[in-house]
C-alpha cells in the first residue's frame, strides 16, 4: 500500500502515457453504458463495470512496465473528458431545469441527461475535439452559469485505484481551454467570452485540487491543448489567462503537483507563459510539434519537462532513434525530463497482439496504446542509460526499414498513374453548362428533398453482418437480407414522396471501413475499436501501401436500387480526405499524394456507377474540416491538397452527372472557401444543431451551386416539428436563392431508430410543400 503520510514532492514519473482508453479492450463499457440506458442493469451494476476496466486498465499498465506512482493516468470517463469537466464544474445550462440532486451533485442521471439529451431539451451540442475524429460536448457559459464542485468522480475513481495499490494521476480539463472550448449560453449578451468567466471557475478547481491531495493524489493532469491552436482572440488575452489561472491553482494550499499537458502540436510562445508559472511539470508535444529552442527551454528552470515524443494519434512503430536524439537534445537543455506519448493514447486501440489476423509483418510495423506504455519505458531506459535501450532501438530502426522496400508499399502502376495526373484531371466544364445537362437530364422540383445516405442501421442488420463474417449466414443469403432491406427503404422513400433517394447503405459497417475492405493497401482490424463518441466507437483501417481499387465497389447495390425505382437514385461514396481522415495512415509520404492515389480509385469506381445508369452520385467529405491544421500557418498547404484530392475523384463525371458533397460535425464558416472549391454541384451541410447559422456564410460568401443546409438533427431521437422544419426552411431560402435550396436532414441516419425517423421524414416533406407553396405564391 502506498504511504498516505509521505510527502507529496515525489518526482514525476520517468514513463507514463498522457491517457489511455477507457471503453475497455472488449468495449465493455459501451455495452455497459448502452444497458443501462436501456434498462437493463442498473445504476450499480453500471459502477461495477466501470470499475472493471478502470482497474484492469490501470493493472494492465503496470504490467507493461509504468510502475512508478502517477504514471497511470486517470483518464477513465462514462462519455467524455469535456463533460466529466462540465459535472465536477457544475456548468449545468440553465435550460436543463434543476438537474442537480439535493446534496447539490450531479449524478449519472443528470450526467447522461446533458450528453443525451431529454424531451424538453437537446443535449449539449457535440464537436470535433481537435483535429481528431473524437468529439466532446461543447460546454455552455453565460454570465449567469453557477460553478460548484458538483462531481467527485476523479476523486473516487482516483481513491479506487488507490485502495487497490495503484496511484494513478487523475486528469481534468485545465481551466483556460474548458472556457475556450466552451460556447456562449443561449440568452447571453452579444458578444459574451466564456473566457470571462475565469476568476468564477478557479475556486472551484482549486476546491478539487483540495480534495485530491487529500486522497492522496501525488500528481494531476490539468490539460490545455487549446493552447496549442491559433485563437480568435489576442495571443496576449491567452497568456493572461494562462498566467491568472496557473497563479491561482498553485497558490491553493493544498494540492497535488501538477502537470499541465498540452498534446496535439506545437506549444510555440506559449511554452514561456507556463514557464513563468508555479506548476510543476509542462508536457509538450514534440512528436507532431517540434523541439523548442533551448533558450526557452532553459526558461523552465525546476519544472520537469515531459517529452511527448511518442505519437498517441496514430499506430506506427516509434523511431526509437529519432525519439532517443530528440530527448538528447531536450536533456541538454532542460533540467529535469520524463517521457511519455504526444497526446492520449485514446485515438488508438489498446493492442496490436489482439489482432492475429493480420500478417506479422505489418504487425511489426505496429504500436497501439500497450505497445506505446512500453516505447515510452524503453525511451525513459535510455535517458536513464543509453546503452540499456540499444538494442531495442536497433530493432526499432531495422522495422521501420523494412516498411520502405515491403511489398505493396510502393507501386510503379499507381505511381505512373499519379505522376501523370495534368490540371485538366482536377476539373469539370463550367458550372453553367453542367447545371443546364444536369436539369434536362433530371428533371427535379424546386426544394428537392432527399436524404443524407444511411438508413437506421437495425440489429438485425448488424447481426446478419456478424453471422456472415462468422460464417453462420452465407454470403448469396447475407446480399439477399440487405437487397431485402434496400428494397424497405426505397419503398420507405416512395411513399414518402422524397425527389432524390438512397439505398440507405445497409451493406456498410462503416462509411470507411467499408471502402477500406474494398481497396489494396488497407488491412482493417478486427478489435481496434476507438471511441469516437459516447458509446459509438469506429475501428479505423489501417492504410500502410499504394492504394488501387481491386474491383467495383459500390455499383452492384446502386443499380439494385435504382432498378427499384423510376426517381434518381444516388450513388453514394466516402471522399479521399474523410477515408484519410478515419484511417490510420501511413506516415511515410505527404497525406496529398495518398489522398490522390484514394482519389483516383474513387474516380474509378465513378465511372463505372455512371455506365451503371446512375445520375446523382454524393461524394461525403464529412471529415473535411476536422483535418485543417490547427495553425493558421499551415492551413492554406493543406487545404490546397484536399480540395484537389476531391477534385481529382470526381472531375471525370459528365456534365450531365450531378456530383453531391456532404459535410458534417464541425462549423464551416472559417473553410467555406475550400467548400465551394471542391465545385459539388450539389453540397448538404449540417445547420440545424446551429439553427441555420451556415447559410449567413454561404450568403456573405456568394456560394452559388446547390445546397442542402440541414433541417433536421439526427443526433438524437427528438423528432422535428412539421413548423420548426417549415422556420427552418423560410430562414434559408432568405439567404439562400431559392433555386439553388434543397431540403436534407443534417446527417445520416444510421443511429436512429425508425419510428422517429419516418415521423421525421414525412415531416420534412410536408415542410417543403409549405414551402414550395409559399415559392409559388410568392411568384404569382
Ligand atoms: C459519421 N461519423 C463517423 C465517423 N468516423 C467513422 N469512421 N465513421 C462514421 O460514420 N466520425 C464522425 C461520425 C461519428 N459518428 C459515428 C456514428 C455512429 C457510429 C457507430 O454507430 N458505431 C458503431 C459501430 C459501427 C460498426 O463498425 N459496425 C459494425 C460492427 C457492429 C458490431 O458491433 N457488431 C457486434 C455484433 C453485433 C450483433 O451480433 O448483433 C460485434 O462485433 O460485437 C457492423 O455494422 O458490422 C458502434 O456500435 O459504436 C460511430 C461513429
Ligand atoms: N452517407 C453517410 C454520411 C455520414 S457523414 C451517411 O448517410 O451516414
Ligand atoms: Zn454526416
Amino acid at each position: 500500500m502506498p504511504d498516505l503520510t509521505a510527502p507529496k514532492n515525489n518526482p514525476f514519473p520517468s514513463a507514463s502515457l498522457l491517457g489511455y482508453p477507457r471503453i475497455g479492450r472488449r468495449r465493455e463499457l459501451k455495452k455497459a453504458v448502452e444497458a443501462y440506458w436501456a434498462g437493463k442493469i442498473d445504476a450499480a451494476a453500471l459502477d461495477s463495470a466501470a470499475k472493471a476496466i478502470q482497474l484492469a486498465s490501470a493493472k494492465r499498465l503496470q504490467e507493461l512496465g509504468l510502475t512508478e506512482a502517477a504514471a497511470v493516468p486517470g483518464t477513465f470517463s462514462y462519455y467524455d473528458q469535456v463533460l466529466d469537466t462540465t459535472a465536477h464544474l457544475g456548468a449545468v445550462p440553465a435550460r436543463f431545469g434543476k438537474l442537480l440532486n439535493a446534496e447539490g451533485k450531479l449524478d449519472i442521471d443528470g450526467y447522461f441527461t446533458l450528453a443525451r439529451g431529454n424531451k424538453e431539451q437537446q443535449p449539449l451540442e457535440m464537436t470535433k475535439w481537435f483535429d481528431t475524429n473524437y468529439h466532446y460536448l461543447v460546454p455552455e457559459i453565460g454570465p449567469e452559469t453557477a460553478f460548484t464542485l458538483a462531481s467527485t468522480a476523479k476523486v473516487d475513481e482516483f481513491a479506487f485505484a488507490l485502495a487497490n495499490g495503484i496511484e494513478t494521476r487523475p486528469y481534468i480539463v485545465g481551466p483556460v481551454t474548458y472556457l475556450l472550448l466552451s460556447k456562449a449560453s443561449d440568452g447571453a449578451p452579444a458578444g459574451f467570452a466564456p473566457l470571462s468567466r475565469l476568476e468564477d471557475i478557479l475556486p472551484v478547481y482549486v476546491e478539487l485540487l483540495g480534495k485530491l491531495a487529500a486522497a492522496g493524489a501525488g500528481w494531476v493532469q490539468l490539460d490545455e491543448p487549446a493552447l496549442v491552436v491559433d485563437q480568435d482572440i489576442p495571443a496576449a488575452d491567452v497568456e493572461a489567462a494562462v498566467a491568472r489561472a496557473y497563479e491561482v491553482l498553485t497558490a491553493a494550499a493544498d494540492r497535488p503537483q501538477i502537470l499541465v499537458s498540452t498534446p496535439y502540436g506545437a506549444l510555440e510562445g506559449q511554452l514561456g507563459t507556463f514557464a513563468a508559472t508555479n506548476i510543476d511539470a509542462l508536457h509538450i508535444d514534440v512528436f507532431k510539434g517540434t523541439v523548442p529552442s533551448a533558450a526557452a527551454l532553459a526558461g523552465l528552470g525546476n519544472k520537469t519537462l515531459v517529452a511527448g515524443v511518442v505519437d498517441g494519434h496514430n499506430i506506427w512503430r516509434n523511431d526509437l532513434a529519432a525519439s532517443a536524439a530528440k530527448l538528447d537534445e531536450l536533456k541538454a537543455a532542460a533540467g529535469k525530463v520524463a517521457v511519455s506519448t504526444s497526446t492520449s493514447t485514446q485515438h488508438v486501440p489498446h493492442d496490436v497482439a489482439e489482432e492475429t489476423q493480420l500478417s506479422e509483418q505489418l504487425r511489426s510495423w505496429l504500436a497501439f496504446s500497450d505497445q506505446k506504455a512500453v516505447e515510452v519505458k524503453t525511451l525513459a531506459a535510455y535517458l536513464a542509460d543509453p546503452a540499456s535501450a540499444k538494442a531495442a532501438i536497433d530493432e526499432a530502426t531495422a522495422v521501420i526499414a523494412s516498411r520502405a522496400t515491403a511489398e505493396g508499399v510502393r507501386r510503379a502502376d499507381v505511381r505512373a498513374r499519379t505522376e501523370a495526373l495534368t490540371a485538366a484531371d482536377f476539373s469539370r466544364s463550367e458550372y453553367a453548362v453542367r447545371e443546364a445537362a444536369q436539369e434536362e437530364a433530371l428533371h427535379l422540383p424546386p426544394l428537392p428533398t432527399t436524404t443524407i445516405g444511411s438508413f437506421p442501421q437495425t440489429s438485425e442488420i448488424r447481426s446478419a453482418r456478424a453471422r456472415n463474417n462468422k460464417g453462420e449466414l452465407s454470403d448469396g443469403q447475407y446480399e439477399q437480407l440487405m437487397k431485402d432491406e434496400i428494397k424497405r427503404v426505397v419503398s420507405l422513400q416512395e411513399e414518402l414522396g422524397y425527389d432524390v433517394l438512397v439505398h440507405g447503405e445497409p451493406e456498410r459497417n462503416d462509411m470507411v471501413q467499408y471502402f477500406a475492405e474494398n481497396l489494396d493497401g488497407f488491412d482493417v482490424t478486427v478489435h481496434g475499436w476507438v471511441q469516437s463518441y459516447g458509446s459509438r466507437c469506429t475501428r479505423p483501417s489501417i492504410l500502410w501501401g499504394d492504394v488501387t481499387r481491386k474491383a467495383a465497389i459500390t455499383v452492384k447495390w446502386a443499380e439494385y436500387a435504382q432498378s427499384l425505382t423510376s426517381k434518381p437514385m444516388k450513388g453514394m461514396l466516402t471522399g479521399p480526405v474523410t477515408i484519410l481522415a478515419w484511417s490510420f495512415v501511413r506516415d511515410d509520404q505527404p497525406l496529398g499524394e495518398t489522398a490522390n492515389q484514394v482519389g483516383l480509385a474513387l474516380r474509378d469506381e465513378i465511372a463505372d456507377l455512371e455506365a451503371a445508369g446512375i445520375k446523382i452520385i454524393q461524394v461525403d467529405e464529412p471529415a473535411l474540416r476536422e483535418l485543417l491544421p490547427l495553425r493558421t500557418g499551415d492551413q492554406a498547404g493543406y487545404l490546397t491538397w484536399s480540395v484537389d484530392s476531391f477534385r481529382l475523384a470526381t472531375a471525370g463525371a459528365a456534365d450531365a452527372t450531378q456530383i453531391h458533397t456532404h459535410l458534417c460535425y464541425s462549423e464551416f464558416g472559417v473553410i467555406i472557401d475550400a467548400i465551394d472549391g471542391l465545385d459539388a454541384d450539389v453540397t448538404s451541410i449540417e445547420a440545424a444543431r446551429s439553427r441555420m447559422e451556415v447559410v449567413h456564410d454561404l450568403e456573405s460568401h456568394g456560394f452559388g451551386r446547390g445546397v442542402g443546409p440541414g433541417v433536421y438533427d439526427i443526433h438524437s431521437p427528438r423528432v422535428p416539428g412539421e413548423q420548426e422544419v417549415t422556420g427552418l426552411l423560410s430562414t434559408a431560402v432568405k439567404h439562400v436563392p431559392a433555386r439553388q435550396l434543397w431540403v436534407n436532414p443534417d446527417c445520416g441516419l444510421k443511429t436512429r431508430g425508425y419510428a422517429e425517423t419516418e415521423e421525421s421524414l414525412r415531416n420534412l416533406v410536408r415542410a417543403t410543400q409549405v414551402v414550395r407553396a409559399g415559392l409559388l405564391e410568392t411568384v404569382k
